[in-house]
């Protein structure tokens, strides 16, 4: 079942235009919108909100516009970037303050942050200030606040992009547990690709003022359909190449690619296995943690391959000057 929808949505403004003909979030899905700074994932967000109109086309949930519905109407809980939350409130009351203006029984609001307060594990902080507490529990609070209402549907706009690194972590695993156990649509914008792949059930690769590809993480990952894609998730081999009888290749390495004519090959670092041999010329290599990166040459092109340490067929100290290479996994771009 889809639980939201954009349909030929069009959002202008003097210096850009944001144009998606169609985007859809199935029922307890985590969908994120990913891509560099200032192509409009923030913008598609808040139209999904309610806080921008589109200039055309139809937002739908459960198949039926809500356009004219403001956001307070829409069923929604949204989490910030800044956290918003109120200063001069408590915690309690911070996630109380929805379900108060909804005009709840006290029992009723009181249970409910209660469990609110559990599921981001803040209990035993309600009644602290905002500024009593550090970013990360901070951001918990502002994620209380935007379920203890029971929104249909949850929207996080770069939610962690203030935290440290190691908070960041924890807390990503911590907004997908909670995304799981209450099978809540979320839809989540963030430009980073490893925050990303770790929490999406789907992710929409978002390029200026469109989405480029819709898919799962490793589809997304492996099978990119443009140089965009491939690039924005990760390192990437391509290669331009022309295929004969079905076949383009590169010296001895070539691919089965099933056409003929100009071809762009794309195939992570990954993929790329050496053994022993004198194919190709090991330019330079070079070590992260558990793996290595070769800076391979074939053929007056230079390709990257990346493996972890310990499946090298030969010491690190013996680095052979050439090796023979095997690509496990390729797939052809679009043509541009
Ligand atoms: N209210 C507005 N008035 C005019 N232009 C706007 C407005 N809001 C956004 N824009 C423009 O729309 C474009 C997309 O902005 P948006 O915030 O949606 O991008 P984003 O992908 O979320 O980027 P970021 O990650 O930097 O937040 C930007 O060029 C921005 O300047």
């Amino acid at each position: 079942m889809v639980r939201v929808e954009l349909k030929g949505v069009l959002k202008e403004w003097e210096d850009f235009r944001l144009s998606i003909e169609r985007l859809k979030v199935k029922d307890s899905e985590f969908l994120t919108l990913l891509g560099p700074s200032g192509c409009g994932k923030t913008t598609t967000l808040r139209m999904i909100a309610g806080f921008e109109k589109p200039e055309r086309g139809e937002i739908l949930f459960d198949g039926r516009p809500v356009n004219d519905l403001p956001p307070y109407e829409r069923g929604i809980g949204i989490v910030f970037q800044d956290y918003a939350l109120f200063p001069h409130m408590t915690v309690f009351k911070n996630i109380a303050f929805g379900l108060e203006m909804k005009g709840l029984p006290r029992a009723e609001i009181e249970r409910r942050v209660r469990w609110a307060l559990e599921l981001v594990g803040l209990e035993g902080l309600e009644n602290r200030y905002p500024e009593q507490l550090s970013g990360g529990q901070q951001q918990r609070v502002a994620l209380a606040r935007a379920l203890v209402v029971e929104p249909d549907v949850l929207l996080l706009d770069e939610p962690l992009s203030n935290l440290d690194a190691k908070i960041r972590e924890r807390l990503r695993g911590e907004i997908k547990r909670i995304q799981r156990e209450l099978g809540i649509t979320t839809v989540y914008v963030t430009h980073d690709q490893e925050e990303a792949m770790a929490v999406s059930d789907r992710i929409a690769v978002m390029n200026v003022g469109h989405v480029e590809q819709v898919g799962k993480p490793l589809e997304l990952y492996y099978r990119p359909k443009t140089e965009f894609v491939a690039r924005f998730l990760g390192l990437s081999n391509i290669l331009e190449l022309k295929a004969e009888n079905g076949r383009a290749c590169l010296g001895g390495l070539c691919f089965d690619v099933g056409r003929e004519g100009k071809v762009r090959i794309f195939f992570r670092p990954e993929s790329v296995y050496v053994r022993p041999g004198d194919a190709v010329e090991v330019l330079d290599y070079e070590l992260l943690p558990g793996r290595i990166r070769l800076k391979l040459e074939i053929e007056g092109s230079v390709i990257l391959a990346e493996r972890f340490l310990d499946e090298l067929p030969f010491g690190v100290e013996e680095m052979p000057e050439r090796v023979d290479v095997e690509v496990r996994s390729f797939s052809v771009l679009e043509a541009e």
